[in-house]
């Protein structure tokens, strides 16, 4: 997807990207290429590629569901190299954003990022999932959690679901396989608090990569017994 064909089809959906916003993307395909030469972010390097795969696909989300986005507290989990959360962070300035990442280095990379983008502030959580949703300062404190390929849909429930308050949302990135990977998360989610909400099924513009986007509403708390921590003899998929 070539940048002029992104700003064009933002705009096709009622998002006309600002100057500014045209920069901060062309900055952030600059800044992404140069760190991976060092430091490992991505293995997708080509600009129409970057384009299509990671900032309109992270996009997506925000495209289907702009209200969840407006004036929330939201945490993106394994965002690695800033995705989903960063290309929607471009779109709404406001939002309040914690982005969770068990890699220091990708912090790093994204604490340049959010400085050279004029991004505002970014809380940048160094940690696992496990161990930050164990963490009351976080613990279900989220009105959106995001995650986008970090585990299967059982797993990343227990990662996500325990940050995500009571009346708040898990929204899911996935492939085409993500109806058996919710079916066999379906334990896993009602254990948690989780209910879905809805799937989306997309195709990304003028290719065949197909996306879902899985959203799930948190009816209940979590137990305190989840997230187990990391390592735990007895973790195994709540399935
Ligand atoms: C395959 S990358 C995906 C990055 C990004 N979400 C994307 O879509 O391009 C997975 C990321 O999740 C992080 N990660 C994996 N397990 C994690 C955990 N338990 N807690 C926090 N981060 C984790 C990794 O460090 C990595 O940055």
């Amino acid at each position: 997807m070539k940048p002029e064909l992104f700003i064009e089809q933002l705009a096709e959906k009622g998002f006309a990207l600002s100057q500014k916003q045209i920069d901060q993307f062309s900055k952030y395909y600059q800044k992404l290429i140069e760190v991976n030469e060092y430091v490992n972010l991505t293995r997708i390097t080509d600009l129409e590629e970057v384009y299509l795969k990671h900032f309109y696909d992270s996009l997506t989300p925000f495209l289907e569901y702009p209200e969840l986005f407006k004036k929330a507290r939201i945490c993106d989990v394994g965002a690695g190299a800033g995705f989903p959360s960063i290309p929607i962070k471009i779109l709404v300035p406001e939002m309040q954003l914690a982005i969770v990442d068990s890699l220091n280095k990708r912090l790093k990379f994204l604490a340049d990022l959010t400085t050279d983008l004029d991004l505002g502030q970014v809380e940048l959580v160094h940690g696992r999932a496990e161990d930050i949703g164990q963490n009351a300062k976080y613990r279900e404190k989220f009105d959106l959690v995001t995650a986008r390929a970090v585990a299967n849909m059982a797993t990343l429930s227990e990662y996500c679901l325990p940050l995500v308050k009571e009346g708040g949302k898990f929204l899911a990135l996935k492939g085409p396989k993500a109806e058996s990977e919710l079916a066999d998360a379906q334990k896993a989610i009602t254990v948690l608090g989780g209910q879905v909400a809805a799937t989306k099924n997309l195709r990304l513009p003028e290719s065949d990569e197909e996306r879902t986007l899985i959203l799930l509403n948190k009816v209940k708390q979590t137990p305190k017994k989840y997230p187990r921590q990391a390592g735990t003899p007895s973790r195994k998929p709540l399935h």
